[in-house]
């Protein structure tokens, strides 16, 4: 009997890990320049993650699952509709999907902290729903001095987002709160970057549901009381 040497078999192309160090100088590079940036992120998550990611948010908007959004914490804790009118639940990396998304977060953090110096100690992330009429109104995520929030990471879930369907991410001028100088339209796929604490941002209306994950990476070891 003959033994069949089987050669392995290597695939045309070696796809790209999740996190490269190039992709990981993008990131410090755009945030050093002008404290934001967007890039289409769905090639390196890949679709099933995706997928996985916005039939899990689908799943908790229809169980009820998602809570009415504040501005503050603890005892602060606002729930005003005039501000902000997601729903959110956060991650605690329990499903499968949370924990490999919650690895590519970990890798972000690590890559930022070696290239910037931010003292990243950790990072908290939800899952928000915006329906139709909902928004959140210019605000900066984390107030100067605070140390807390730091880098900001929103994550798109949605499929065919157009313009009209309206829900996109104003970003305006750090130095000036007045002066939109960039739109994202929340993409499946598609990442938003930015300083916490320097960039005036606003989710205008949406005329359909907006799914997202919001990820914040904060310099604190567990949060300050307000
Ligand atoms: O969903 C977005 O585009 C941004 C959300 C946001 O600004 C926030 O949750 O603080
Ligand atoms: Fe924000």
């Amino acid at each position: 009997m003959i033994n069949q040497i089987v050669s392995p078999v290597f695939p045309e192309y070696l796809p790209e890990p999740l996190v490269s160090d190039q992709w990981l100088d993008e990131l410090a590079d755009g945030l050093t320049e002008h404290g934001w940036m967007s890039q289409d992120v769905s090639v390196r998550l890949g679709a099933d993650l995706l997928a996985g990611l916005h039939n899990e948010v689908q799943i908790l908007d229809r169980s009820a699952a998602l809570r009415k959004a504040g501005v503050g914490r603890g005892a602060d804790l606002l729930r005003d509709r005039s501000v902000r009118r997601d729903k959110i639940a956060w991650l605690q990396g329990e499903t499968p999907v949370q924990a490999e998304l919650s690895a590519f977060f970990e890798s972000v953090r690590l890559g930022l902290n070696q290239r910037l110096f931010l003292g990243l100690k950790r990072f908290e992330a939800h899952y928000a729903t915006y329906h139709a009429g909902d928004f959140y109104r210019r605000h900066v995520d984390s107030f100067q001095g605070r140390a807390s929030r730091v880098v900001s990471l929103v994550l798109y879930l949605n499929d065919g987002w157009d313009q009209s369907d309206g829900g996109a991410l104003q970003i305006y001028n750090r130095e000036n709160e007045n002066e939109v100088c960039g739109t994202v339209l929340p993409l499946a796929g598609r990442m938003a970057l930015f300083m916490s604490e320097e960039i005036p941002h606003e989710v205008l209306p949406a005329n359909r549901t907006r799914y997202s994950i919001a990820c914040w990476f904060r310099c604190d070891e567990v949060p300050l009381p307000l």
